[in-house]
């Protein structure tokens, strides 16, 4: 199958906040050395913990921050920089859905006016914005409403509707039901199922939840401080998952306290500071794995199996065979 978009090797560094008066800037790599690939139809899930690049890692992909390193190709051609007019051209064919829906929405305007805004942008027929809002669950009369006369659902319906009116390929869904209810939550995953379906769409699709990642996702990458740590087909996550902090992630999930769990955080020592990475594995100082060598060394991501790749120097000793 043909890639719709491809990454190769994106890195973006950052100033650090901490360097202070007379301290010259220090730079981090919020994502380091990452590749994607996105298939018409196929979502790859983006898995890790608050402040591991998710959110960096999409900006790249969509154009929307420039790496410091590596390439985005959609299909066939270069990403082009910013702001550009090429840059605008291309980016109909790849939306972005972000978690907070209610900021993406101007409080002023009737929803079907905000589908209708990219249309209108883009020289296109703005009647195509109730049918985009019929396709998301929203009929007309829901259309004449404003922002605040929403629930958070319905909100996440209309932020989709727009992302999907200029009819893109691939859209980059970055925690796109981490604000809502749980009970709400199962009913956009499976909208958002429903509509790739329908449309053939390539979803980026970015969360520090386990189960939500899994239950969407046909491949899952796991990011750890700017890197990929695992990548697997989503049904070799669970038993078969093979990285000592994928492991980690997964016991986390069933636990008592939903606080907990909310977090997406392994009960492993302390959360990283990723704008100060420790050097080798950079997952050594959690690993109760950890020797001299992982302490020293970056572990490449390597195959384990037809499509599972890890990086870890120890996985062959601490992991049965896939
Ligand atoms: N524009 C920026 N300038 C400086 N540092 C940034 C910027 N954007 C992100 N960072 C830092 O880069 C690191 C990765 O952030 P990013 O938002 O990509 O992670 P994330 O996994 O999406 O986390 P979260 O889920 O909390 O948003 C963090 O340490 C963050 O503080």
């Amino acid at each position: 199958m043909t890639a719709l978009l491809k990454a190769r090797g994106l890195r973006k560094t950052y100033a650090t906040r901490r360097g202070g008066f007379m301290r010259a800037p220090t730079r981090f790599a919020a994502v380091d050395g990452v590749d994607v690939t996105l298939l018409r139809g196929r979502t790859l899930g983006i898995l890790g913990e608050s402040g591991c690049g998710k959110s960096t890692l999409a900006r790249l992909v969509l154009g929307l921050a420039e790496p410091d390193a590596g390439t985005v190709n959609l299909g066939g051609a270069a990403m082009p920089r910013p702001d550009t007019p090429e840059w605008r051209k291309l980016r109909t064919r790849l939306q972005l859905v972000q978690q907070d829906a209610a900021g993406a929405l101007d409080p002023r305007l009737p929803i079907r006016a905000q589908v209708a805004e990219p249309l209108a942008i883009h020289g296109r027929d703005q009647a195509a914005a109730d049918a985009v809002l019929s396709s998301v669950g929203l009929n007309r009369a829901m259309g004449a409403r404003f922002p605040h006369e929403l629930s958070g659902g319905q909100l996440q319906r209309v932020v989709i509707a727009r992302a999907l009116a200029l009819d893109p390929e691939i859209l980059v869904l970055d925690e796109p039901v981490s604000a809502l209810d749980v009970s709400i939550q199962a009913q956009i995953v499976n909208l958002i199922a429903d509509l790739q379906a329908a449309r053939g769409l390539a979803y980026l699709f970015v969360s520090h939840d386990v189960n939500v990642v899994r239950h969407v996702s046909d491949r899952i990458a796991v990011m750890y401080l700017g890197r990929v740590v695992e990548e697997a087909p989503a049904a070799a996550f669970g038993e078969r998952a093979r990285h000592p902090y994928t492991r980690a992630l997964l016991s986390s999930v069933p636990v008592p306290d939903p606080a907990h769990r909310r977090a997406g955080v392994p009960r492993i020592g302390d959360p990283p500071d990723p704008s100060a990475p420790p050097g080798g594995c950079r997952f050594h100082p959690r690993c109760p794995h950890a020797t001299d060598l992982c302490r020293a060394e970056v572990p490449p991501l390597r195959s384990l199996s037809a499509g599972h790749a890890a990086a870890c120097h120890r996985i062959e000793e601490i992991t049965k065979c896939a």
